[in-house]
């Protein structure tokens, strides 16, 4: 193949080689090769570095340039992107033989500014290291104004851009000036003063400096904080891997992805952004797989291709009230150079794509994403917040990679318009449940009692997949588990026996029996709901000895174990605490709105209204940090509150909610008034009640002939959560008459088995039957489970993509089989296998009014599509049959075919890659034949040759009734193609 089109060929993988790493370096220095040999003019070098310009555009125009100039060109570049490639260090500068030669140098006097040309590679890779001696020099000698030298050392230039401009402005000067630089490089390296030495300088304390990194990365991240109250626990002995997906489809990833995919290549949708956001709810383990990827990098023991992590808490940055710059923000917040600080931070402004950030918690934020502040040097000072968003963005420090996570419900359009790409994390797999719960219990016996009794509780079971609530779980089996009648149902259940516990492992031995805690302790329980309320209203999860003070708790208090004390590689800060985890403050903040006297009426309304609360009267005794905090900056945190506070403001309603049902009115009566709970409970009934009604009345009217069909909202789910927790079926019903619709779609929306579970209590009080839409969430086995109590209102449920087998299928069909309502499902991508056909028989046998089955892309084989056909051959009512993506081979097809033999309902039939081959099309061609109701027949990607094709021809001759049968991808040759759809147009190829 001629070079030429090699580069035409290959052009995304070469754009990739140079670009990937986010730096401008490779484009940059295979420009120098390519303008030192005289293979690019000075007019194509302008034309490709363009400032301000996307890298991959000046790379496509050094590459449309090479390719226009030929052959030749091709083979150049080539050469000269071998030598940039990592393993291949640039060539040292060298002058030529001749040089020492006096007479030879006056010969050349006249060509000076070629050289800088033909040695501009290596003169860029040696002047980096002493830009500011030259630029004196020059400076010194007339060569340059002082104009020139600021334009040069301009900070968002890295040392080699500046070497590369230097180089320049000095041929713009002229023979002498190109002279004088020439001189003044040889004589550095004759004395040695140029920094070449220096490199040795900087990776000598570079490397002390990693490892002084790598050693407080790893004593901070080996245990686990949650565990601090209790016991300590080693992240290796518990950490138990959770599920990852993408959030875009990519065509080449199916399921889950590993850990090395965050910072991978895998399911990039935006090449020139550097951010990888990994999304979870609250408690579904962002933070600890965080800690767990510093821990590895630590170890050197994943991430080898970074040579420096450097590990960002949001909830820390908040309480940075100081403008920095990002060098200050960089070494004062994760770690202090001993030596040499200018060093190690050039590296880092040269070598980004050798660089990791990692940003925890983006939704604890004061401020929520902008792209407002454009800052793109890296000395000057800003808000902290401005620099991690500019970060975020790439126009501070381009290439460094950088992985993020948030709660969803946090993460805004302009953040995701930077985005390299979205994992989301989704708690554990009912695999991860077992692990976790093997993991805790170091003996095997307990454990194994656990899971037992854990699947004898579905509803606890499903909690369980949420990481932080499987934590809690495991540390409570004792009070959660087995308890029989009334036992724990709901989150507020759950933290109810987890506070419980911490309390009765303060004092086990002031009691032998169940810890009144609410009574005991009631005085640390509203202190500390104090602090919680107050930080969750200001977006403050970290507290000073200050503002343990102003809410007087106590070193008592701070024996419960529920506060502990904050995790910090900071050098500068005194002791500051936090709650075990941001929902324990919630439960916390939600245990002060019920039982607190201080708090005005309007709290309940405002919290379920989502509104900042600021205006409430605590707010004026606020925390230090956040009170100077908004003296800096009050606009823009009023502007801002309300979207980043959300997600932790939902949960302590959703706590508030749980508290104050009828199930726990019981526990606050000995310390408030009984009208006073009553109110708040009205209160908290009247805001759910007006909140569905809102949503309901947002759902657009019907196009004329369209059934009604609503798309669920945000906080949709949220409120429904909020009447579970309550346990009131009257709220329930009285929210449900009012909704109106055919149609429910709740795609996309974060369902887990918890959600089913809330789905359920809810929306079995409808009035009408709904088709129920759940595509693409983590339904799963247990969450098809907790829907059962709604099936017999729903007439269809979708749930393409939910993870689900063969065991969640039985339990449904044999369920759904009672329900007269029930006639369409959709299960495309999950893990079905032959199991389950023998229960799809069974439903089509007993129900001989259901519509439509679909269960594409799964793993069903002939074996199932005969069980399936034993069902087929009795049914009287399916219209619609989807097998696409599963193999049920020749032998499946025929044993359908068979079973179709006189069928008059079946209208649709698809087994679109199935393997059928011309055997499966032939048996086929009979139901084509004589079905007097079938109209599309799909049979793309099946192996079928000319023989299947005619017999479907001959078989189409008597049926006019059939509109068209696809036969895209299958085993035929062009001609045949075209022959054949000239004899029949119904086919499509
Ligand atoms: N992968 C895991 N292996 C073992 N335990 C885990 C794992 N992930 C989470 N946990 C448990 O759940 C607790 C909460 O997890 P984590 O703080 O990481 O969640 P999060 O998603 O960051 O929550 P939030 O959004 O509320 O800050 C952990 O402290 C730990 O006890």
């Amino acid at each position: 193949m001629r070079v030429q089109d090699l580069v035409l060929n290959q052009r995304t993988e070469i754009l990739r080689v140079l670009c990937s790493s986010g730096s401008a370096e490779p484009v940059e220095h295979v420009t120098d090769i390519l303008l030192s040999q005289g293979e690019l003019t000075w007019e194509d070098y302008q034309s490709i570095h363009v400032s301000g310009r996307p890298l991959y555009t000046n790379a496509r125009q050094l590459l449309d340039v090479v390719y226009l100039k030929g052959e030749s060109s091709c083979g150049l570049f080539l050469e000269a992107l071998k030598k940039v490639l990592p393993e291949e260090q640039p060539a040292g500068f060298s002058f030529p033989d001749h040089w020492s030669d006096p007479e030879v140098r006056e010969e050349c006097q006249n060509t000076f500014c070629q050289t800088l040309l033909t040695q501009r590679p290596s003169l860029v890779s040696t002047l980096q290291h002493c830009v500011d001696g030259a630029l004196e020099a020059l400076l010194t000698s007339a060569h340059f104004t002082s104009a020139d030298c600021e334009g040069i050392r301009l900070p968002l230039r890295t040392p080699s851009q500046q070497a590369r401009c230097l180089l320049d402005h000095v041929r713009a000067k002229g023979e002498a000036a190109a002279k004088f630089l020439l001189e003044y490089i040889q004589q550095g390296e004759e004395s040695g003063s140029i920094l070449n030495k220096k490199t040795q300088t900087v990776s000598r304390e570079f490397l002390k400096f990693q490892k002084k990194l790598r050693s407080s990365l790893s004593a901070q991240s080996c245990f686990l904080s949650t565990y601090g109250g209790t016991s300590h626990m080693s992240l290796d002995d518990i950490y138990t891997d959770g599920q990852l997906e993408l959030a875009e489809v990519c065509p080449d990833v199916h399921g889950p992805i590993g850990l090395k995919d965050i910072t991978g290549e895998v399911g990039t949708i935006n090449e020139e952004a550097d951010t990888v956001l990994v999304s979870g709810e609250a408690g579904s383990g962002k933070s600890t797989l965080l800690q767990r990827l510093h821990l590895l990098w630590a170890r050197e023991a994943a991430l080898l291709e970074y040579l420096l992590l450097f590990p960002f808490s949001c909830r820390r940055l908040n309480t940075e009230l100081s403008e920095l710059s990002f060098k200050e923000l960089l070494f004062q917040h994760c770690c202090w150079p001993d030596r040499d600080q200018d060093e190690i931070f050039d590296f880092i402004q040269d070598h980004p794509h050798l660089i990791l950030f990692t940003f925890d918690g983006l939704d604890e934020l004061k401020q929520s994403f902008s792209d407002e502040h454009r800052l793109c040097c890296p000395t000057q000072r800003a808000p902290v917040h401005v620099l991690l968003f500019n970060l975020i963005q790439g126009s501070l420090l381009k290439g460094v990679r950088k992985v993020v996570t948030s709660r969803p419900g946090a993460v805004t359009p302009v953040l995701k318009k930077n985005l390299r790409k979205e994992v989301l994390l989704k708690g554990f797999s009912p695999s991860g449940i077992d692990c976790f719960v093997r993991k805790h219990h170091s003996d095997p016996t307990v454990a194994a009692k656990v899971l037992q009794s854990l699947h004898t509780n579905t509803t606890l079971l499903g909690l369980c997949h949420s990481p932080v609530l499987c934590w809690i779980v495991s540390c409570c089996h004792k009070e959660l588990l087995g308890c029989g009648e009334g036992s724990p149902q709901t989150i507020t259940d759950v933290y109810l026996t987890i506070v419980e516990h911490f309390f009765q492992h303060h004092s086990p031995l002031r009691s032998t029996g169940k810890i009144s805690w609410h009574r005991e302790y009631l005085d640390p329980v509203l202190r500390l709901g104090q602090l919680a309320f107050k930080g969750i209203v200001s977006t403050c999860y970290i507290f000073s000895d200050k503002d343990l003070d102003t809410c007087a708790i106590t070193k008592e208090d701070l024996s419960l174990g529920f506060l502990i004390q904050s995790k910090d590689l900071s050098v500068f800060r005194s002791k500051c605490y936090e709650f075990l985890h941001v929902t324990m403050q919630c439960f916390f903040a939600a245990v002060y709105v019920v039982v607190s006297k201080d708090l005005d009426r309007s709290t309940i309304p405002k919290l379920f209204e989502l509104k900042n609360l600021k205006e409430t009267s605590l707010r004026t005794a606020c925390f230090s940090a956040c009170l100077l905090y908004q003296q800096v900056d009050e606009r823009s945190l009023d502007k801002d509150a309300t979207a980043v506070e959300t997600p932790n403001l939902q949960m302590t309603a959703t706590f508030a909610s749980g508290l104050l049902s009828q199930r726990h009115r019981s526990l606050w009566l000995h310390c408030c008034p009984a009208t006073a709970i009553d109110r708040k409970t009205r209160q908290v009934s009247k805001c759910l009640s007006k909140g569905m009604q809102k949503h309901f009345k947002s759902i657009p009217q019907p196009v004329a002939g369209e059934k009604k069909s609503m798309h669920a909202m945000p906080g949709f789910v949220w409120l429904i959560k909020c009447i579970y927790e309550m346990q009131e079926c009257s709220i329930a019903k009285d929210a449900m008459s009012k909704l109106e619709v055919d149609h429910l779609k709740l795609t996309y929306c974060n369902i887990g088995p918890v959600e089913c579970t809330a789905l359920a209590f809810v929306l079995q009080h409808l009035n009408n039957p709904v088709g129920l839409q759940l595509d693409n969430n983590t339904v799963g086995d247990v969450g098809v489970e907790q829907l059962l109590p709604c099936m017999h209102i729903c007439h269809s449920l979708y749930l393409r993509n939910n993870n689900i087998t063969d065991e969640g299928i039985h339990k449904l069909i044999a369920k759904s089989i009672q329900c007269d309502n029930f006639h369409k499902i959709a299960l495309f991508n999950n893990r079905l296998t032959d199991a389950c056909t023998q229960d799809f028989s069974l439903l089509l046998k007993t129900k001989q009014d259901f519509i439509s089955l679909r269960l594409g892309n799964n793993n069903i084989t002939a074996e199932g599509a005969k069980q399936l056909a034993e069902g087929l051959r009795v049914n009287k009512s399916l219209k619609f049959l989807g097998l696409w993506g599963n193999s049920i081979g020749d032998a499946g097809a025929e044993a359908l075919a068979s079973a179709l033999e006189g069928n008059t309902t079946l209208v649709w039939l698809s087994l679109v890659g199935n393997g059928i081959g011309s055997a499966g099309a032939c048996a086929l061609s009979k139901v084509v034949k004589n079905n007097v109701s079938l109209e599309e027949l799909w049979l793309t990607e099946n192996c079928i040759t000319r023989m299947g094709v005619e017999c479907l021809i001959e078989a189409l001759q008597h049926n006019a009734n059939v509109k068209s049968i696809w036969l895209r991808n299958n085993d035929l040759r062009l001609e045949e193609v075209e022959e054949m759809a000239q004899r029949e147009s119904r086919l499509l190829f």
